[in-house]
Order: structure tokens, then C-alpha cells, then sequence
């Protein structure tokens, strides 16, 4: 797992490996501005091209000088410098940098307080102006300058974040923030730039390495972790010789009304093929004739008018509930039934989620470490609503060790919190998988893994990586602007077996 730092604890891991490594301060900058600027000269080619370098004078501002000389060096023909002088202070490095590049022939100039603004009149810019530093919204000169950029249109290439832009945290509203076509940040992506707030000033972003002491890193114990595939890797069991059907669970999942049995279908099948040993779906009488032309590896338990269906508990290696299931009496009865009589850990989705929101004596009798897959709505329906993504994981570290549960809160990068606390970023998945029925298909994997014996952890994190990798598969290599759920369901083998080649 890839540990996310917030900024303190950058400030740290930086700290921790100028000391030990040993480097010197001016040297890790160094560093960190080739390991940008070898990404850049890769995206950005034409050396031609005519580039503004808008620098501030903390140390984000000294990578920004960093990178201009070193895009110099690499024959880059049009760079300028333009320095924001809105403060007294600047930092060694900054001042070490300033004093390098003023040895080449690159132009510089300085913005000072109250000041007009230069004519802009280079396509690209590169926003070394604030970092990871920033410790309050950007107002007057700051927020006039960014103003003005955004106002632009130019391509602007961000160094490590986007002037204005909280790194972690809560992302005041209305805050002057600079918008980036790229930023290359340093080390690994800044934890709001995996949240839906992110999306109006982040078009993308890229992560480079930089030789901060991993060791130091992992030895701090953080709690929130981006799921990388080697994690996966690792976590996949291979089917044995000798093993059966039997080895490897029976499913059970209850969900479907009359005219929602496609959230049935769906999820059942998904399950199927996340390689449950068995596959039973409870879903209504109407529904039968289409569950086996679906799909006829898939068993029925049926629920009859409004009456309670015979569930043989002991049967079942896991439970999966809500999909298409409705709100009405029986639906109340049949989760009630569920939660009570069984012990394991269920996946409680959907409608399920939306009974314990309405009926929330029913939380007592939820297992333990079950988990729940909410979105964002039926997030905010279970807890309250929320002005923000930031807000939404504190209250999901909260609720989880509250309730001794697992959430799994549903979005661009799925978010894992365990009831320990550990917050796990998912890395696959791709908007063509904005459709409805895909949370349907989570459902049966997740409910397909734990059968599997994989333990409610990692029924989360891998069902989450292999339902948007299987997406990522199918949409990514044609750009494939919408797939199908039952599409993914369909992939997970073949998606599964490349991990676990
Ligand atoms: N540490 C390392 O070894 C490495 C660091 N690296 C680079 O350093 C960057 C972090 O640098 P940094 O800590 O110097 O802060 P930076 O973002 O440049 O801001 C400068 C100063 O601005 C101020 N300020 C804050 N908010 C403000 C506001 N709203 N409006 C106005 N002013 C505001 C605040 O000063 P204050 O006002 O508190 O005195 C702050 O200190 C990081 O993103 C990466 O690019 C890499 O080279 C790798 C090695
Ligand atoms: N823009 C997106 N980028 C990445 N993944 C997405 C996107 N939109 C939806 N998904 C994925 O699709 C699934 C949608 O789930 P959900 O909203 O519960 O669907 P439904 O209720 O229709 O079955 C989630 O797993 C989510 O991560
Ligand atoms: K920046």
C-alpha cells in the first residue's frame, strides 16, 4: 500500500530524509525538480514552445527556479521567470536557486504587491508559486494573481499542487485555487486530489518519485493507504488442485422486486463470476423464469406474495443483501429476518442501506465487521449530509468503529474505511462505469470473496480494485465512453487471472 501523507507529515518524511539519507535540503530539491522535469520533457516536447515559470519564494517557488534552469540545460529555447515578491521571506533554497539561475540567459522578473500584472503571452505556464505550504485560502495579491491565470486559458502544469489548493483537509468553498491541466506532485498523489473536489482544478495528475526513506514512511503507521496492484497481487489466492465447489462458499444473495430484478440478475451473476463455489439468489416469485434464462448456474430460494421465504442459514458462507430489494413490509421483515438469524458478516447494500436509515433499531442487530456499500447519497441518508468528501471520511472513521463495520463508500476512487480506522483509497475504475446496476455487480463480488474465505478487509479492497479494473479493461485501451454492468461482471475471470499470472 502506497501511505498517503498529509502536509505536516511531508514536511516530516522530507525532514527525516534530508537528516538521514543524509542529502543536503538543496540536493532533494534538485531531485524533486528533475524527477518533474523528466516527466514534463516527455508530455511537452516542442522545445520551441514558449514558457512562463510563475514562481513564489518558499520552496515551492525554488523548484519552480530549479526546473526553469533545468529545462534550460535541456535546450528548451522561451523560458521566462516571473517572481511573485508578495512576501519579505524566502527560503535558503529558494535564495540558492535564484542565484543559480541567474548564471543562465533565462529572463526574470519580479511581481511585487499591488502591482499590475505582466502581459502573459506564452501558452504554458508552470505554477511554482505555493505548494504544500499554503496554511490559509489565498487572499489579496495571491488570490488576484491566481484570478487572473485562471482567467487565461493557457495550459497550466502545476509543481506538486495547484497554487491555492489544500493538499488535505477541507476545501474552503469560493477559495481562490489555481486550475491545472496537469500537476506533477511529488511522491505520491495528495490525498484530496482523489476526492470529487478536486475535479474543478485538477484535469489530471502524475506522481513521481522522488527518494523520500520509505521506511520512515511506513514506520509512521498512517491511516489513510492507496491500493497498488502489487497489494493485490499479493492478496489473491490461486485455485488448488483437489478443491471443489464446496471449497470455495456458497453465496447467498437476497435482493430483486418485480421490476427491479435486473439489480438481482445482476448482482447474482457478478457473484458467479467472482468465483463463489455456489450461487443462491432469494428474489420474488416473478422473477424466477428470467433468473434461469439469465443465468443458469445461479439457484433460486423464492419469495412468495407477502410471505417470509425458509432460509437454511448454515448453508450459506455469505450474505449479500439490497440490491433491488424495495422498502416495502416484507423487504423489512426479510432483513430483519437476515440480521438476525445470521452471525457471519453480511454486504449490506442499496435498499438494505436505506431500511437502516429509516428503521434505526435495526442497526443493533447488524454483525459484526459487516460491510456496508453506501454512495455518496446513501452515505449522507445513513449519516447526515455532509458539505464535503473530507467531512464524509472523519464521519466514516467514526460511524465504522461505532458500529464495528466496514464501509465502503462508493466514488471515482472508492474509499475503504475499516472499523481500525485505516482509510484505503482504490485506484481502478473509470467514469464509463457511471451506470446504473454497477454497485450491483460490487455487491456480488464482495459477497463472492467473502464466501471465498477472503476476510471482510479484503473482500473491500479487492472486490473494489478488481470491479474497477475489469471496467478499467474494458473502457480504457478504446476509450470506451460507457460499459455495461453485466460487461464487468463478465471480465472479472479473465481480470482476476492476469493478477494472478
Ligand atoms: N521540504 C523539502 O525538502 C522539499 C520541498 N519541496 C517543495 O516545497 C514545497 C513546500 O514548500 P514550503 O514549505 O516552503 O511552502 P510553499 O508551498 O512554497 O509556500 C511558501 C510559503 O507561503 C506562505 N503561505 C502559505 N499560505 C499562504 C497564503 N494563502 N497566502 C500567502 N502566503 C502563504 C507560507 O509562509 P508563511 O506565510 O506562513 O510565513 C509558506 O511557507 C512543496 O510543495 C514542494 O514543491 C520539494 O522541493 C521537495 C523537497
Ligand atoms: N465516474 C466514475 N469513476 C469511477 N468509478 C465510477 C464512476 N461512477 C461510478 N463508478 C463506480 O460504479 C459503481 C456505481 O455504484 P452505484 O452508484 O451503487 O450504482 P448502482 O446503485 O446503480 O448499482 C461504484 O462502484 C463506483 O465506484
Ligand atoms: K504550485
Amino acid at each position: 500500500m502506497l501511505p498517503l501523507l498529509i502536509a505536516p507529515q511531508i514536511r516530516e518524511a522530507d525532514a527525516y530524509t534530508i537528516a538521514h539519507e543524509p542529502i543536503a535540503s538543496i540536493d532533494l530539491m534538485e531531485r524533486a525538480s528533475k524527477a518533474f522535469v523528466g516527466w514534463f520533457i516527455n508530455h511537452f516536447p516542442d522545445k520551441d514552445q514558449a514558457i512562463s515559470v510563475y514562481c513564489g519564494t518558499g520552496n515551492n517557488g525554488g523548484d519552480g527556479l530549479a526546473i526553469a534552469r533545468m529545462l534550460d540545460d535541456h535546450q528548451y529555447k522561451k523560458i521566462n521567470v516571473k517572481v511573485a515578491r508578495f512576501s519579505d521571506k524566502s527560503t535558503p533554497d529558494f535564495n540558492t536557486n535564484l542565484e543559480r539561475l541567474k548564471k543562465t540567459s533565462i529572463s526574470i522578473s519580479e511581481i511585487h504587491p499591488g502591482s499590475g500584472f505582466p502581459i502573459e503571452d506564452c501558452p504554458l505556464i508552470i505554477d511554482a508559486l505555493l505548494g504544500t505550504g499554503l496554511n490559509k485560502p489565498l487572499e489579496g495579491d495571491y488570490k488576484r494573481l491566481v484570478d487572473h491565470l485562471n482567467s487565461l486559458d493557457k495550459t497550466i502544469v502545476a509543481v506538486d499542487v495547484p497554487t491555492g489548493f489544500f493538499a488535505d483537509g477541507e476545501i474552503p468553498h469560493g477559495a481562490g485555487i489555481l486550475k491545472a491541466d496537469l500537476v506533477i506532485t511529488f511522491q505520491q498523489p495528495k490525498i484530496n486530489f482523489l476526492l470529487p473536489e478536486s475535479g474543478p482544478y485538477i484535469k489530471c495528475w502524475e506522481a513521481v518519485n522522488i527518494g523520500i526513506d520509505e521506511h520512515f514512511v511506513q514506520s509512521l503507521h498512517l491511516p489513510y493507504l492507496a491500493v497498488e496492484e502489487k497489494d493485490i497481487r499479493k492478496m489473491l489466492k490461486p485455485r488448488h488442485r483437489f478443491s471443489n465447489k464446496g471449497t470455495y462458499g456458497h453465496t447467498l444473495i437476497v435482493a430483486g422486486q418485480p421490476e427491479t430484478m435486473g439489480a438481482a440478475l445482476l448482482s447474482a451473476s457478478a457473484c458467479v463470476y467472482a468465483g463463489s463455489g455456489l450461487t443462491t439468489a432469494c428474489i420474488p416469485q416473478s422473477g424466477l423464469t428470467a433468473l434461469n434464462a439469465y443465468m443458469p448456474e445461479i439457484m433460486a430460494i423464492v419469495r412468495h406474495d407477502m410471505q417470509l421465504p425458509t432460509i437454511e442459514w448454515a448453508k450459506f458462507s455469505a450474505i449479500g443483501i439490497g440490491p433491488g430489494l424495495g422498502k416495502d413490509e416484507l423487504a423489512v421483515e426479510l432483513i430483519t429476518d437476515v440480521f438476525t438469524n445470521y452471525k457471519k458478516p453480511l454486504v449490506i447494500d442499496a435498499d438494505a442501506l436505506n431500511l437502516l436509515t429509516i428503521h434505526r433499531e435495526l442497526w443493533r442487530s447488524v454483525p459484526e465487521n459487516s460491510i456496508l456499500t453506501p454512495h455518496m447519497k446513501e452515505f449522507d441518508r445513513l449519516f447526515g449530509d455532509h458539505g464535503n468528501w473530507w467531512q464524509r471520511i472523519q464521519t466514516g472513521i467514526q460511524k465504522a468503529r461505532e458500529y464495528a463495520v466496514f464501509i465502503l463508500l462508493k466514488n471515482d476512487y472508492t474509499i475503504v474505511i475499516s472499523p481500525a480506522g485505516k482509510v484505503y483509497f482504490n485506484t481502478t475504475s473509470n467514469p464509463a462505469m457511471a451506470v446504473g446496476g454497477m454497485g450491483d455487480v460490487l455487491t456480488g463480488i464482495i459477497s463472492a470473496l467473502l464466501a471465498q474465505h477472503y476476510t471482510p478487509e479484503e473482500a473491500c479492497i479487492l472486490g473494489a480494485y478488481l470491479h474497477g479494473k475489469a471496467g478499467d479493461e474494458l473502457a480504457l485501451p478504446n476509450k470506451i465512453n460507457v460499459i455495461l454492468p453485466s460487461q464487468v461482471a463478465a471480465r472479472v475471470p479473465l481480470t482476476m487471472a492476469k493478477l494472478l499470472a
